[in-house]
């Protein structure tokens, strides 16, 4: 399988963005001035939401009479007989140059034909824990590695796949803004969440002791939940950041270095031929991060089962006291909000308040991300946001999806 960069997307066109590679590790690739598909926001909320209630209603209408043939589908796809990601759990060793390579743009092409096989776009190499929720989210899918996250939401979006599995947040590192920041740029739906546990394994090469190493490299995200440990375990060596687990145990193997080691899963260990020199070395055993599933469709909401919606909007001064009114919205119908993160808002990200006599005040504006415990069949959630458009410049809904009921027990070690 060949694999997709966002360099060779967009290097010809726009040439401030760069893409570091694990030749060169370093933080979280940067990219600017992307070209994208972000309407203004007034005709986002009035596509999305409504401008009234009528409109909204009808919304709901037109989603629900796509409820049969959605549910078929995804019945049909989930059941299908597919192997690939569980291909991957087998621990013999797969020669590198036989695993699945990050799409590039000549995959962005005519979309293959792929039967009945859901194919499920991921940031990172094989044996990232994207892949892994890409596996739980959708047992036997074909995962297909991206080297982005823009990337994996592109897949999508040209049909290379069906669904893209992203981190949003994690137990002991928090948000990964970034996926905030590229949910509200495109225009996929949330259609599900799975919670991972994330078991980190320190990787060396055969051979290595851990008094030879001079820096660890992960994603920035593995590092910052291992950071006590690697202290703890004498490791006080330089670490530094690279753009997924998989990949730094892949460079380290690659470029046989004897002086690195990768913080990833068990699974790299097999892929690349690493040792494992300490196992469970996330600060905290009970370590999970949380993915969304995107689709180019949103799926039907239902009642028959907890559902979380997951929503975006901004306010711009509308009135005083705006949050507060927002969560009272929720509040007033017993909807639990599960989760609020805001952004800078990249379009009009200060907000000049004039003031003769005192000079001018300057303000940060945010959109803010809510989810929340109900489902946008429920007349109370539809209510609540009838509500909240009202105090608000920009709604959008990311989407209504099943919640991960996974039992406790099984998401901790
Ligand atoms: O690098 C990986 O293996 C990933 O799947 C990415 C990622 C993340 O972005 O947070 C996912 C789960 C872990 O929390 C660490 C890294």
């Amino acid at each position: 399988m060949q694999s997709i960069s966002l360099e060779s997307l967009y290097s010809n066109h726009n040439p401030q963005i760069r893409v570091r590679k694990l030749g060169a590790p370093s933080y979280r690739t940067q990219v600017g001035n992307i070209r994208c598909m972000y309407r203004s926001e007034s005709a986002s909320a009035r596509g999305v939401v409504g401008s009234n209630r009528a409109d909204w209603q009808s919304s709901c209408a037109i989603l629900a009479s796509k409820v049969v043939s959605q549910q078929q589908e995804t019945e049909k796809n989930g059941n299908a007989d597919l192997t690939a990601v569980n291909g991957h759990q087998t621990l013999d060793l797969v020669p590198i140059e036989n695993l699945p390579k990050p799409l590039t743009i000549t995959d962005l092409s005519p979309a293959p034909m792929h039967g009945s096989t859901i194919r499920v776009a991921y940031q990172g190499v094989p044996g990232a824990y994207s892949e892994a929720a890409a596996g739980k989210a959708y047992p036997n899918c074909e995962a297909i590695p991206c080297d982005q996250f823009e990337v994996a939401f592109q897949a999508v979006e040209l049909w290379i796949a069906d669904r893209a599995v992203l981190p949003v947040e994690n137990s002991l590192g928090g948000s990964i803004h970034r996926n905030y920041d590229l949910l509200l740029r495109h225009r996929l739906h949330i259609v599900g969440e799975v919670q991972l546990p994330v078991h980190h394994c320190l990787l060396a090469l055969p051979g290595v002791r851990k008094d030879y190493l001079t820096r660890v490299i992960s994603h920035p995200q593995a590092l910052a939940q291992c950071e006590l440990t690697l202290t703890k375990l004498g490791l006080n060596v330089a670490r530094e950041a690279v753009d997924d687990t998989a990949g730094a145990a892949e460079f380290v193997a690659a470029n046989d270095l004897r002086d690195t080691a990768a913080i990833a899963s068990a699974r790299a260990a097999d892929l690349y031929g690493l040792n494992i020199l300490a196992d469970g070395i996330q600060d905290d055993s009970g370590n999970v991060t949380r993915f969304v599933m995107l689709a180019r469709e949103p799926i039907i909401p239902r009642t028959d089962r907890p559902f979380k919606t997951s929503i975006v909007f901004a306010h711009d001064n509308k009135g005083t006291s705006v949050l507060f009114k927002v969560l009272s919205a929720f509040a007033f119908r017993n909807i639990s909000l599960t989760k609020i993160e805001s952004r800078p808002h990249r379009n009009r990200p200060i907000r000049l308040v004039d003031d003769a006599n005192v000079g001018t005040a300057k303000h940060f504006e945010y959109m803010f991300y809510i989810d929340f415990e109900a489902s946008m069949a429920e007349v109370r959630a539809q209510n609540a946001l009838a509500e909240v458009q009202e105090f608000t410049s920009f709604l959008r809904v990311l989407g209504s999806y099943p919640m991960d009921m996974t039992p406790w027990s099984n998401i901790k070690d």
